[in-house]
């Protein structure tokens, strides 16, 4: 904590332009409410760090505070705009198009949350994305059901459409298995401590191992544009219900638990003391499966090619539909020098110098009236279209940055 920096006091005093935010240098400052929240910090004089300090004006004391989520990399500038109270829209000057359009979140309620369980001033980062995602599919049962072999199946069908979050793990590699791919292997140690850093959507201690599904191995699918598949086990799943990822959970049960020791044994993976361990927890999970009230779907694989066909049905790949292929959502192309305003749910980029201004579409729209999703993922939702401001009447908005 410390005096507020004299560009601060100086931006507040100024701050008259009806959309809290003001650029100066290097940095930029959106007044929200009492809080003023200063994004930005010089590396040199071509590039700039990303880093947030809070000026609070009912006690004149400047705070630097926890940052959650994914920080932005280094930038040759940033313009922003606050949202709804409880975000700040950042537009990133020379980013790539994939990489322009961020959101700091202040008040949302994942925020508020973190502030409370930090009880120190928490905001938190979220990359945009534009359109939406279809819900990932989060596939749960017993060790040995095959939930690996029917989604290989799915992957290896429909290799466009889905992609596997890949978990980490603290248990040893099997022999096939590779790092990166199957899972990303790590140290008991390193993955506390990511999982402390809010890196994890959900983790649990699993047959005596630590798993985890990272935040980046959903949104790198995602980003991708494909439908990402989760497996993962019942206490996993139940965390993924109560984050803001909307899925579909599927539960999938053997025929018998007598079937269920016969696949484990027959896979030979595990030693007779880890058969013996995934079967007595196949017992509760079988019970969780059924009455958690967790799952959507209840799929039993007796013969694998039926319970197969049962799932391409339910998640409605037994039509036409399901040779749509898919293609990942193009990112937005923005000229280094632009200035960014705000209409009702729009926010109102101006790629121009005043020659680009006379050609047409020199506007480029970000409809921010559907969001979804947030810290500590992305920001998916936006809308993004170009429009000519001289056709559609636009010269007179107020520019912040
Ligand atoms: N319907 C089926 N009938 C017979 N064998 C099956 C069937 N489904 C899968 N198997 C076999 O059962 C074994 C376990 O399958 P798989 O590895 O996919 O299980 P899993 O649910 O992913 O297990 P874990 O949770 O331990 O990773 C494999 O050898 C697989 O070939
Ligand atoms: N909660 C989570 N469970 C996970 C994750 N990744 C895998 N799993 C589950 O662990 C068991 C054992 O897996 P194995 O590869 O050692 O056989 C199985 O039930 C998986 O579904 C995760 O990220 N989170």
């Amino acid at each position: 904590m410390g005096e507020a920096p004299a560009f601060v006091v100086d931006n507040l005093l100024q701050n008259q332009d009806g959309f809290g935010s003001k650029s100066k240098g290097c940095n930029t400052t959106t007044t929200i409410g009492d809080k003023t929240y200063v994004i930005g910090g010089g590396n040199d004089e071509s590039t700039l760090s990303v880093e947030v300090q809070i000026f609070d004006k009912t006690t004149g004391n400047c705070v630097t505070p926890i940052v959650l989520g994914t920080k932005p990399n280094t930038c040759k500038g940033l313009s922003a705009v606050s949202l709804n109270d409880d975000r700040i829209l950042i537009v990133k000057k020379g980013s790539t198009p994939d990489d322009c359009i961020w959101f700091l979140e202040v008040d949302t309620r994942f925020v508020r949350e973190q502030k409370k369980i930090q009880g120190t001033d928490v905001v938190a980062w979220s990359k945009g994305a534009r359109g939406y995602a279809e819900k990932p599919v989060v596939i749960s049962g017993p060790s040995g059901v095959g939930k690996g072999t029917l989604i290989s199946m799915l992957m290896k069908e429909f290799p466009s459409m889905f992609g596997f979050s890949v978990s980490h793990t603290t248990r040893a590699p099997r022999c096939m298995e590779k790092d990166g791919v199957h899972y990303h292997f790590t140290e008991r140690s390193i993955m506390e401590k990511e999982i402390k850093d809010g890196k994890f959507l959900e983790y649990a201690s699993v047959h005596g191992n630590l798993y985890g599904t990272s935040i980046e191995a959903v949104e790198v699918v995602t980003d991708a544009g494909k439908r990402c598949i989760l497996d993962i086990d019942v206490q996993g799943a139940r965390s993924v219900k109560a984050s803001s990822l909307e899925a579909i959970f599927i539960f999938i049960c053997p025929p018998s638990m007598e079937e269920l020791e016969k696949r484990l044994r027959s896979r030979g993976t595990e030693t007779e003391e880890q058969i013996l361990k995934r079967l007595r927890n196949a017992k509760t999970k079988m019970e969780q499966g059924h009455s958690s009230g967790i799952f959507d779907h209840i799929l039993y694989n007796d013969n694998l090619d039926e319970c197969y066909e049962s799932l391409k049905k339910l998640l409605g790949l037994d039509g036409a539909a399901a040779a749509t292929q898919r293609s990942a959502p193009q990112g937005i192309d923005l000229p280094t020098d632009h200035s960014v305003s705000k209409m009702d749910n729009k926010v109102i980029i101006n790629c121009g110098t005043p020659e680009l201004k006379k050609a047409s579409k020199n506007l480029i729209v970000l409809d921010v009236s559907s969001l979804k999703g947030g810290a500590p993922g992305r920001t998916r939702g936006l809308d993004v279209y170009a429009i000519d401001s001289f056709s559609d009447g636009l010269n007179g908005i107020n520019q912040t940055s």
